[in-house]
């Protein structure tokens, strides 16, 4: 019962336990009051004991009074003959039994014909008892049966109730006994009764006399109980049926009738009933208890378990955590994390304050209180990196850092997004790529360059006097161009072979580039054994000079020429002179047809010469 109950929850058992005392409450009331009827029962048991043996008092003491009465009755043969002596008879009874209010004669046809005493009776004399009388039946009654009789009150004739006892009276005649009236005894009924009650042994109870439900005579007593305790005896009074006796105990006699048993068994059973309900639901709550601190247990317990499970997987991952870390240490590459609202520098490892020549303290102080000091471009780049939270993704960045002693290094950062407990966090991992920018480089300025002279090649030449005509147009500038050929090359190929040829056009190369003395001038091999000089900048006249330049420093070469029908015996190239002012209308290839025309000039001249492009050469031709 306490296991289960201790599973059920405090209200349901607090109410279960309530019902129990209720139940336990209901079961003592139940003994208490059956203890009290018992009691009851038992009281008016002796109560009607003493009710009964009080009327059989009242009939003796009745039967005391009426016997004098009767005696009289039995000395009627010699009375009747001499009144006299019955009137003193009746004079010594009443003068005995005061009760007697008078005694008198009825003669057999129910006429009063003798009353003692006369005196203030005289209106009785010759009163004839009717069938309407109701006293009537009574007389009928007692003549019938012989015996006396007692009426029910009446009124008297003198005022009051009174009682009439009828004693038969007979006669001998002629050797016969006949009836001869009754002899008559009238009582007050006050008188009478009182006289009956009194002196009883009955002090303590109340006693009342009835007839037919009337009440003829009281006797209370001050502390009368409750009706409930009634208990009532019948009196026969002169075969008159109708008195019943009434008694009522004091509350001192019931006092004694009783006892406190069944109080004290209804008080001590409660008590008992509270004692074990409250022992029960002491008992209910330690199994509760017990039940809540087994269970606590049993979490607790587990608690245990989890933590140490926890704890053991928190080291796992603190010693992972802490190779992790000094992986990315040792690695070459920088990694640092950025968070984001508010910015900060979440994690840089080592790689990152150890390249730059600080302290981890102090590149993260710097990289609060002046970030351009460690990248330049810093603003920039973290409002170009912020833009990947939009775009969800990862981005590359060409970046440069200075390190503690002011180099700078170029660093490819790679930077991703990620978004983490509700916070934006840039995933960086920078490298130092000098060498693969260099490599880069190299590999553009070989797509840029001719591989036998090291000039620009011609791939070079057409872009950059695209990219100088359209900057140039803006700046109203005018941009020069000289085109170059070698003379007679194919016969210095001829006669002293290919590889001389090729010697010989190195040579040529060097030669023109030392005569560049303006930054953007650059010598370009168009083809061939063919050169274009491009001159940013240049008028014709200035044009002029850089060729004069040129054939001064080919000069210088003196390279000889095998074909000795030449007449300067050396190598020299002619060349085309062209400026112009760019103008929408016109191209890079206007400038190239206009110089190409006076390379035409040149060679047709003689060759080893300079030709200007003619004003009539205008780029419409
Ligand atoms: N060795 C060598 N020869 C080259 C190279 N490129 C072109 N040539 C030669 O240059 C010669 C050019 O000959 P041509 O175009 O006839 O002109 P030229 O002989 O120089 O005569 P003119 O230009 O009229 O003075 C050809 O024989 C080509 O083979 C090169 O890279 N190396």
């Amino acid at each position: 019962m306490p296991v289960r109950s201790a599973s059920r929850n405090p209200k349901q058992t607090f109410a279960l336990i309530a019902l129990l005392f209720a139940l336990l409450l209901a079961a003592i009331f139940y003994l208490w009051q059956a203890l009290l009827a018992a009691e009851q029962t038992q009281a008016q048991a002796r109560l009607q004991l003493e009710a009964n043996s009080l009327a059989a008092q009242i009939e003796g003491r009745f039967q005391q009074q009426t016997g004098t009465l009767i005696r009289l009755a039995e000395r009627w043969d010699v009375q009747r003959e001499s009144p006299h002596l019955w009137q003193a008879d009746a004079d010594r009874l009443l003068r005995d039994f005061h009760n007697f209010q008078a005694i008198e004669w009825l003669d057999s046809s129910y006429r009063m014909r003798w009353i003692q005493p006369l005196a203030g009776n005289e209106a009785v004399i010759n009163f004839v008892y009717h069938p309407d009388h109701p006293n009537y039946p009574v007389l009928v009654k007692a003549q019938n049966t012989g015996k006396p009789h007692l009426s029910s009150p009446f009124k008297l004739v003198q005022g009051g109730q009174g009682l009439a006892y009828y004693v038969p009276l007979y006669k001998i005649e002629d050797g016969e006994r006949t009836f001869d009236g009754f002899l008559l005894g009238i009582f007050r009924v006050e008188v009478l009764l009182s006289d009956l009650l009194r002196d009883l042994q009955a002090n303590r109870l109340s006693i009342e006399l009835e007839e037919r439900g009337q009440t003829l005579i009281n006797r209370p007593t001050s502390d009368q109980v409750a009706n409930s305790w009634r208990v009532s005896s019948p009196v026969v009074l002169g075969e008159n049926h109708n008195f019943v006796l009434v008694v009522h105990p004091t509350r001192h006699l019931l006092d004694t009738a009783t006892t406190h048993l069944p109080l004290m068994i209804m008080l001590s059973g409660s008590l008992a009933a509270l004692l074990l309900c409250y022992s029960l639901w002491l008992a209910i709550q330690g199994a509760r208890r017990n039940a809540i601190l087994k269970n606590t247990n049993r979490q607790l317990q587990a608690e245990v378990v989890r933590r140490q499970s926890t704890e053991e997987s928190l080291k796992n991952n603190q010693a992972r955590l802490k190779l992790i870390i000094d992986m990315t240490d040792h690695s070459h590459d920088a990694l640092f994390i950025i968070g984001l609202e508010p910015q900060e520098l979440v994690y840089i490892n080592r790689t990152c304050w150890q390249s730059l020549g600080y302290s981890e303290a102090q590149l993260r102080q710097l990289a609060t209180i002046a970030p351009k000091d460690i990248m330049p471009e810093a603003g920039t780049w973290l409002k170009a990196v912020k833009n990947l939270i939009h775009n969800q993704g990862d981005a590359i960045f060409q970046q440069h850092v200075v390190d503690a002693n002011g180099r700078i290094t170029p660093l490819e950062i790679s930077a991703r997004h990620l978004r983490r407990l509700g916070r934006d966090y840039l995933i960086c991992v920078g490298r130092n790529n000098s060498e693969q920018l260099e490599i880069a480089e190299r590999l553009q300025r070989l797509s840029n360059q001719d591989g036998l002279t090291g000039l620009y090649n011609r791939r070079y030449f057409d872009k950059t006097l695209l990219s100088e005509w359209r900057r140039l147009r803006r700046e109203n500038t005018p941009l020069g161009l000289l085109m170059l050929d070698v003379d007679h090359f194919k016969r210095f190929n001829d006669l002293l072979g290919h590889q001389a040829g090729d010697d010989a056009l190195q040579r040529l190369a060097n030669a023109m580039s030392s005569c560049l003395m303006r930054e953007g001038d650059c010598v370009c091999r168009y083809g061939g054994e063919e050169f274009a000089v491009i001159l940013p900048g240049a008028d014709l006249p200035q044009c002029m000079q850089v060729a004069r330049r040129i054939h001064e420093a080919v000069e210088l070469m003196a390279l000889a020429h095998p074909d000795t029908s030449i007449d300067s015996g050396l190598l020299s190239v002619s060349i085309g002179a062209a400026s112009l002012q760019p103008m929408p209308e016109w191209s890079p290839h206007d400038l190239i047809k206009q110089a190409d025309a006076a390379l035409y000039r040149a060679k047709a001249e003689g060759r080893n010469r300079t030709c200007e492009a003619e004003t009539g050469e205008d780029a419409a031709n």
